[in-house]
């Protein structure tokens, strides 16, 4: 009978990697008692945006095998380590840009992280936007201070689930950063390779606007799993959006997608709805898929403010919805990215039960 349920899940595709779960080694557990077939299915992040669609699906082919009157379906969850991972002990490297200042990329990288990070993914952010770090402020520790450990690695903050480094822990408040690409280069180093970050599923990267130095000191150094690009959907955020891309494209590395920020605003006393900046536009970034829209909300930024990402101060605001789907497609496609990886050889055995 198990052998019979094997053979029907191996019928039952990803929907996102398009490969069957059993050679994706994604059948973790199968335990036949009488009719009652118990499915443990290992998704590739605890953040799957189509979990439900698996479920569905596997209910629905095991059912289909004579004997089985009952299926239950259970998840565990494994973001796969590909062939070169970009640091010890860290998974995927992922980096958030923009073509402009002020599109909102730090508000998102911040959402992003926290959003995966409640999903039950181990997440480290770092904010390379040196010249401009505001991540330590949206998370609500702009006073603290970075330590370093027994070996004089630096110890990421941890807060909301996650853990981070931004130059704004290292120097003083208000105090600017007046450095040359070398000297910048070596503080990336540093950030990367001589810092504390343990087990990482994903290192988000909030990098500094536009494409410069940062952005390719640090494609240089790490092996990049891929970039998130932020824009606003007006022209002269998607013309600058456009240079973004571009450089990441010089650079090999994958754009796994774009988020429309400040999409729309829905007025909260009428619930009209205002197209501020022209939503729809991040859609003429030719060739790129759209991860999400997130409205123009004033309680994102009072969130911000106050050091509380939106996705965890008010997670069923639309903003935040918005933002959790977009943490969840960028898990997804970031799965899918790793895809080469999962050859049959680098699979475990199904364990004997
Ligand atoms: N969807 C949104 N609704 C309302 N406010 C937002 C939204 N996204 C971002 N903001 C606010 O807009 C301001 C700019 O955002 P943020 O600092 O994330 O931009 P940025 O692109 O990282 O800028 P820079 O790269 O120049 O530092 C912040 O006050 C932030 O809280």
């Amino acid at each position: 009978m198990q052998d019979a349920v094997m053979a029907a899940l191996s019928t039952v595709n990803d929907p996102e990697l398009h490969q069957d779960l059993v050679s994706l080694g994604m059948i973790e557990r199968v335990v036949v008692e009488g009719s009652v077939a118990a499915v443990q299915v290992q998704l590739t992040t605890p953040a799957c945006p189509l979990k439900g669609t698996i479920e569905n699906d596997v209910r629905r082919a095991v059912l289909a095998v004579p004997g089985i009157e009952e299926v239950q379906v259970s998840f565990s969850a494994q973001v796969r380590t590909p062939q070169q991972p970009p640091l010890p002990g860290v998974k995927h490297v992922i980096l958030v840009g923009s073509g402009k200042g002020g599109v909102g990329k730090s508000n998102v990288a911040v959402n992003v992280a926290a959003a995966l990070a409640r999903d039950g993914a181990r997440v480290g952010l770092l904010d390379a936007d040196v010249y401009g770090p505001s991540v330590a402020h949206m998370l609500g520790q702009g006073d603290t201070r970075i330590t370093a450990n027994e070996q004089r690695q630096m110890m990421p903050i941890e807060a909301h689930g996650l853990r981070f480094i931004s130059m704004a822990n290292l120097t003083r408040a208000g105090q600017a950063l007046v450095w040359r690409g070398p000297m910048l280069h070596s503080a990336v180093q540093q950030f990367l390779g001589d810092a504390a970050w343990g087990n990482l599923d994903y290192l988000i990267i909030d990098l500094p606007p536009g494409t410069g130095d940062v952005q390719l000191s640090i494609t240089q150094s790490v092996k990049v799993t891929g970039a998130l690009i932020v824009t606003t959907p007006q022209d002269v955020a998607l013309i600058d959006a456009t240079r973004a891309v571009d450089m990441f494209r010089k650079a090999s590395v994958p754009v796994l997608g774009v988020v429309e920020n400040m999409s729309y605003f829905v007025a909260p006393d009428t619930g009209h709805v205002y197209d501020i900046f022209g939503r729809g536009g991040a859609r003429k970034l030719g060739g790129l898929t759209v991860l999400g829209e997130v409205p123009l909300d004033p309680e994102v930024r009072q969130d911000a403010d106050s050091g509380v990402p939106a996705v965890l101060a008010h997670p069923d605001s639309a903003a935040a919805q918005a933002l959790r789907e977009v943490a969840r497609a960028l898990a997804g496609r970031v799965s899918v990215e790793t895809l080469s990886d999962f050859s049959a050889d680098n699979l475990e055995p199904l364990p004997v039960i």
